[in-house]
């Protein structure tokens, strides 16, 4: 059976807006409808302090599209509309107060975990370093704010929804001693979020300031690529201690590390170092080594920008499938030599103070 636009928005007429008291199409929520054969989504655009009011009628409009015959799968989100901005005021009648970076309670270092570019092995690195730094008995947590593509329940194998005891802190997940977090438990599984600016930067700051973290020696985040609004809106509401750039060595890739060094700069954090993944390939059939992607391109950006050379990872085939199997492979085979470069990264940073 066929549905069309008009049959889904004739349901979602039947639904109230709080705010307003009109049903939610007349007064302007409803967007981006969209139908895919049998499977419906569309976003419910509203104030983002409102948030809390509106899920019952997005549960509902979830509910009574999903009744239609014919609809298999439906998806609404809550999204947040922009709020005009008011012009500033040039003469304030007082002083605003300070909101400047503040230090996470109970978090000893925050150290962000980032890459000029997708797909170079961020989230690999920030998990194995994280079971690696919890090998060496520290306490370690790691924050997975890679809103674009949030990896790390599957690479540390964790699922569920974390729980809230009394709906205002949220009690973070535990895989291989590592305590964490991720945005991509607060949503549902393939569920698209479409995330504006003040959403996103409520989700980060709730994950950092809501999240019972607990004592931790350090805590990682691993943040989306690139110099984007999530990376800044770190550097402003905490208080970070370092950053790690990870880069593979081709020169593409190097440009884009180069971006996120400045950015760090910018924004007066302390830049840890870089560390070159998929430096070398080794064959896991002979043992060969060769340098696919080119080899020394991160060691001689370092000298060029007055950084450290962090490590050096191999591309190896038993780092990916161990991730992929959801169990990093610093947990699954810590004295194998594909841990190797992870273990020594943790215990270089731990000897400098910084882990
Ligand atoms: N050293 C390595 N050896 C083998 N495979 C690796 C290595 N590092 C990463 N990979 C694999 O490369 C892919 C991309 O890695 P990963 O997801 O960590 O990158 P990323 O930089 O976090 O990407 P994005 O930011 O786009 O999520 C994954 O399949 C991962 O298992």
């Amino acid at each position: 059976m066929s549905i069309t636009r008009e049959d889904i928005l004739a349901d979602l007429r039947t639904l109230k807006d709080p705010a307003t008291g009109q049903d939610i199409v007349s007064a302007g929520i409803v967007r981006a409808l969209t139908i895919d054969g049998a499977a419906v989504r569309f976003v419910m655009e509203i104030a983002p302090e409102a948030a809390r009011s509106y899920e019952p009628v997005r549960s509902e409009a979830e509910a009574i599209v999903g009744a239609r015959p014919g609809v298999e799968t439906v998806s609404a989100v809550l999204t947040a509309h922009q709020k005009p901005q008011a012009p500033p005021d040039l003469k304030p009648a007082r002083r605003a107060a300070p909101s400047g970076p503040e230090p996470i309670p109970g978090v000893d270092r925050l150290v962000a975990i980032a890459s000029g570019k997708g797909g170079v092995g961020k989230s690999t690195l920030s998990s194995n370093l994280a079971c690696a730094l919890a090998a060496e008995g520290r306490r370690v947590g790691l924050l997975d704010a890679d809103v674009y593509g949030p990896s790390q329940p599957r690479m540390l194998g964790v699922t569920g929804r974390p729980a809230s005891p009394d709906g205002k802190t949220i009690l973070p997940m535990r895989s291989f001693d590592v305590t964490m977090m991720s945005i991509g438990l607060m949503v549902n599984e393939g569920q698209a979020v479409i995330w504006r600016g003040p959403m996103l930067m409520g989700a980060l700051q709730q994950m950092l300031m809501q999240v019972r973290w607990g004592e931790l020696d350090i805590l990682l985040v691993d943040l989306p690529p690139g110099t984007g609004d999530v990376s800044m809106t770190l550097a402003q509401k905490a208080r970070l201690d370092g950053a790690i750039i990870v880069s593979t060595p081709q020169d593409v890739a190097l440009l884009d590390a180069r971006k996120s060094i400045d950015m760090f700069k910018q924004l007066k954090t302390p830049i840890y170092g870089m560390v070159e993944n998929m430096s070398t390939h080794i064959c896991s059939n002979c043992g060969h080594e060769e340098h696919v992607f080119g080899h020394g391109g991160v060691a001689r950006e370092c000298e060029t920008l007055g950084v450290p050379l962090l490590a050096e990872i191999p591309l190896h085939l038993d780092i990916r499938t161990a991730s992929d199997a959801g169990r990093p492979i610093v947990a699954a085979d810590p004295e194998g030599a594909q841990a190797r470069s992870y273990r020594d990264l943790s215990r270089r940073l731990i000897e400098a103070g910084q882990a």
